[in-house]
């Protein structure tokens, strides 16, 4: 389902955060959003899962403006992984993975044999099945993170939201996890700080600046030399190599100007 962010401005306490923001995501589309700390990113993912209300400008999912469907039928379309997702307490990994069918169901349905396949195949996935019966709160900060997909995953979204999914993934999970994220093939915007892994990983890229959009396309055309330098402040260049993938590689002084 396509995603279409149409001139979204977001003030918070009467400070602009984002400015007249446009991009889009096709639908089964991997594309990430990248940008120093602070240039919005977190805000822009908020005025997509109804978090916070755009001041202007619509957020389409599906030509529907998402701050116009019901609240339940937005959640029901939309997964997000965020950094500190608050779970309740006590909870095991199985139960966690379990609320993803949540939007699904009424409020007094039982999980049937469909639900716990569907939770059993995503903690599969997720190489989290080993777990099902730990309790949440015990696991690494590696191991939350997987279940947290996990749950995104069994909630089959429409589109998928995530805020920095790798941080606390060794190097191997990093490159597991976002190769996943491929495969089920679901509508993603995803944050990254990583520019290298998002230029392996992703179908394009936008690049928030201050709140504004300064470059989006293929990550060739997105991530040049001029954007590594004015925006993120390092010397670098992004290169698709004879193996057929794109990395960025900095310079031996990769630090462009004084931060
Ligand atoms: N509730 C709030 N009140 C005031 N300012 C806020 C609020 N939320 C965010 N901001 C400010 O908005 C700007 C953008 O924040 P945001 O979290 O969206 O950035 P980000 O690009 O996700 O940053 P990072 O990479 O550091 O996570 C920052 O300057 C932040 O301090």
């Amino acid at each position: 389902m396509k995603l279409e962010v149409c001139n979204v401005s977001v003030a918070i306490g009467g400070t602009p955060i984002l400015h007249d923001v446009s991009l889009d995501v096709a639908p089964g589309e991997f594309v990430g959003l990248i940008g120093p700390n602070g240039s919005g990113k977190s805000t822009l993912l908020r005025t997509i899962y109804r978090s916070v209300r755009p001041s202007g400008g619509t957020v389409l999912l599906g030509g529907a403006d998402v701050w116009s469907l019901s609240a339940r039928t937005a959640a029901r379309r939309t997964a997000a992984v965020l950094q500190n997702s608050p779970t309740p307490p006590g909870l095991t990994v199985h139960e966690v993975a379990a609320l993803g069918r949540t939007p699904h169901k009424g409020m007094f349905d039982r999980e049937t044999a469909a639900d716990r396949e569907i939770v059993v195949d995503s903690l599969e996935r997720t190489g989290m099945l080993g777990y099902a019966e730990r309790i949440y709160g015990s696991l690494s900060g590696g191991e939350r993170q997987r279940v947290l997909l996990a749950r995104a995953l069994v909630q089959e979204p429409e589109l998928l939201v995530l805020d920095e999914p790798t941080n606390h993934l060794d190097i191997r999970a990093r490159f597991e996890l976002l190769e996943l994220v491929h495969t089920v093939g679901v509508t993603t915007l995803a944050v990254l700080h990583d520019l290298d892994l998002a230029a392996r990983s992703c179908d394009r890229l936008t690049v928030l600046d201050s709140g504004r959009v300064v470059a989006t396309g293929p990550v060739l055309d997105a991530l040049t030399p001029e954007v590594l330098s004015d925006v993120f402040g390092v010397t670098a260049v992004t290169e698709r190599h004879q193996d057929g993938i794109v990395r960025v590689t900095y310079g031996a002084r990769p630090l462009a100007r004084a931060s």
